[in-house]
Order: C-alpha cells, then sequence, then structure tokens
C-alpha cells in the first residue's frame, strides 16, 4: 500500500482512505491483472491509485473537479497515469456512458447510494464485486438493503484503527473513525 503521507493533499478535498483501510478494501475487492475497476467519488485518489497498480484499466470519477484534478496529481506522482480514465461529473450521470467493468467501488455518494449501486450492479461483469466504503450509519443501512434487493449476500466489516503516535514517554495509541466495509460478489 501507498503510506498516508505519499499523497498530495488540498484543502477542500477529502484526504486519502487511510492505508489501513485500504489494504481491506483491496482484500475485498479480490482485483485480478485483466480487471476493469469503476472507482465511484475518487476524491484524492486512494482507492484509485492502488487499484492501478494492480488492475488492468481504472475509471475514476467524481463531481468535484479539484477531487480530479488531485487524483490525476496523485496518480502522476506515483506514476500511474496512463492505466486511468479520469471522468468529472455526478455518478448517476456517467456511470450510463460507462462499458461493463469487474470492480465497482464506491467511496462517495450525496445519498444517491442506492440508484449508484444498482445503476452499477447494471454493468458489472458476472463475479463482479460491489465495495462500499461507509462512514455514516445511514448508508450502511442503504448499502446492505440495496445490495440484499438485489439478490447479493452482503459482507460487511467494520474497523476502527488505533494508530501508534511516538512520544518521549512511549508510544500514544490514536483511535481513527470507524469505517464499514460492505462488499459483494455478483
Ligand atoms: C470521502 S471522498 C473519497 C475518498 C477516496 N476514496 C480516496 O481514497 O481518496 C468522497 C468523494 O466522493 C465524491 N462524490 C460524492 N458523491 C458523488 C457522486 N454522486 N458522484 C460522483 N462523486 C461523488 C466527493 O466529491 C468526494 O470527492
Amino acid at each position: 500500500m501507498i503510506p498516508d503521507e505519499d499523497f498530495v493533499q488540498i484543502q477542500g478535498v477529502p484526504g486519502p482512505t487511510k492505508e489501513e483501510v485500504r489494504c481491506l478494501v483491496m482484500c475485498k475487492a479480490r482485483i485480478a491483472s485483466n480487471d476493469t475497476v469503476v472507482d465511484v467519488g475518487c476524491g484524492s485518489g486512494g482507492l484509485t491509485l492502488e487499484s492501478a497498480r494492480k488492475a488492468r484499466k481504472v475509471i475514476a470519477l467524481d463531481k468535484n473537479p479539484e477531487a480530479l484534478e488531485l487524483t490525476r496529481q496523485n496518480l502522476q506522482k506515483h506514476g500511474l497515469t496512463p492505466k486511468v480514465q479520469l471522468v468529472e461529473g455526478d455518478a448517476l450521470e456517467v456511470l450510463e456512458g460507462i462499458e461493463s467493468f469487474d470492480t465497482f467501488l464506491v467511496g462517495g455518494s450525496s445519498g444517491d447510494l442506492p440508484f449508484i449501486i444498482k445503476q452499477g450492479y447494471e454493468k458489472l461483469n458476472k463475479h463482479g464485486r460491489i465495495v462500499v466504503t461507509s462512514i455514516l450509519l445511514e448508508t450502511r443501512v442503504e448499502a446492505v438493503d440495496t445490495l440484499k434487493e438485489l439478490g447479493m449476500t452482503p459482507d460487511v466489516v467494520e474497523v476502527t484503527i488505533a494508530k501508534g503516535k511516538i512520544t518521549e514517554r512511549g508510544t500514544m495509541m490514536l483511535g481513527r473513525n470507524p469505517i464499514t466495509i460492505i462488499s459483494a460478489v455478483k
């Protein structure tokens, strides 16, 4: 995984998914070398870059042009630009024009999560994976309910990472917000 501090960050765009959480998302995404990945809400590019290291092709989309620009800078910094297509727009509009894919990552939805999941499911190849990363209580429930509605069996993992901070007196464990990773296979 790429260390958190190796990402370019700017004010106004959420920082990358933390390294330890990226690790779990990638584990659930099970990306193969010939796969096409769609990353909805690419933000700083945390999951886009990790996917680009594994997949044949990644389509990263975000409705915030600043986020897309930041992802572009991070791709360039890590030499991963050629594998990634950056698309600006709301997922609900952009997904319609995208061809089928193998892995569908959702890290941002602005209240439209059920519709985004359903639209992604339509384009998802057989045995493809959907992985939703959620910090809000409501989106966890929406994700689980929508995946069940689609006939899938969601796998739900919640993690709370505590990261050690080295101080003069010892290592202080600092807790981070819980994150839920909801995934399912078509
Ligand atoms: C928490 S950030 C994602 C962080 C990213 N996974 C990373 O590791 O850097 C969520 C992003 O989703 C985007 N977003 C939210 N709703 C969206 C939508 N409906 N369509 C496209 N992008 C969306 C936001 O603009 C924001 O950049």
